[in-house]
């Protein structure tokens, strides 16, 4: 595990940009499962406004580590904010975009999501295989939309299981653990003091640390970065 601080957000939307165009420079094909929420939106600003032409966007496929089970327009949907920060403002293929279909019937996506994977990523051990998966983790500790009130969802025999948020109650569609953890890379990007707490409970392994999602998040590659800014990196010592 690698862990990268950074002063602030903007930076570490830079110095992510750089480590993805290094990452997915070879001349085929690259997938990667991308996350929701506040953080990304920087990410995709600064990777399609200052770095998009160092990117060989036709090798580059999309996919999504989970979606809240709204339509594609809605304000809520992370499709929908991955178009507006990113997907509009760079010449990505729209074939290489496989967008979870938030609109479906939850159980019947996951299902179908989970069959796509496995017809369109290369295969490491019989497991569908990203060349790198990005996650964000909110203040109570989940990853992806493995919350800890569902921890078991991490360990289902699915590629994808439809997950509740806990206050609000809506559905989602996520990736599981057994798909995450078969990536060649895994980056988190975690960014604000709110995370600071669980961060170093769980790059610390404290007491307790296994109560969170994202503490289950151990690639076999063993390939993990943490992308942090100072604030949400403020107790690791
Ligand atoms: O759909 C989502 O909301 C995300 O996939 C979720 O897991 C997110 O990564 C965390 O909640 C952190 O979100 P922030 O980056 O906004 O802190």
């Amino acid at each position: 595990m690698e862990v990268k601080v950074y002063q602030n957000k903007t930076k570490v939307a830079e110095e992510f940009s750089k480590y993805l165009i290094e990452k997915s420079a070879d001349e085929k094909a690259f997938h990667i499962a991308l996350s929701g929420g506040s953080t990304p939106k920087i990410v995709f600003d600064v990777l399609a406004e200052e770095f998009a032409g160092d990117v060989n966007w036709r090798n580059i496929h999309l996919y999504w580590g989970d979606e809240r089970c709204v339509a594609p327009d809605d304000a809520e949907s992370n499709y929908k904010m991955t178009v507006e920060h990113l997907i509009s403002k760079v010449d990505i293929p729209e074939e290489n975009i496989h967008r979870i279909k938030g609109e479906a019937d939850p159980k019947l996506e996951a299902k179908r999501y989970g069959e796509l994977l496995e017809k369109e990523l290369p295969k490491e051990l019989g497991l569908p295989q990203f060349d790198l998966v990005i996650l964000g983790m909110g203040d109570d500790g989940h990853t992806a939309s493995i919350f800890p009130h569902e921890i078991e969802l991490w360990v289902s025999p699915d590629n994808c299981e439809v997950a509740i948020h806990p206050e609000s109650g809506q559905r989602r569609v996520s990736l599981t653990g057994r798909i995450i953890n078969n990536a060649k890379t895994v980056a988190f990007l975690v960014t604000g003091e709110t995370k600071a707490e669980k961060v170093k409970i769980i790059i610390d392994r404290e007491e307790g640390y296994l109560i969170y999602p994202a503490s289950h998040v151990a690639p076999k590659t063993k390939d993990l970065v943490w992308f942090l800014d100072a604030a949400a990196a403020k107790l690791l010592t």
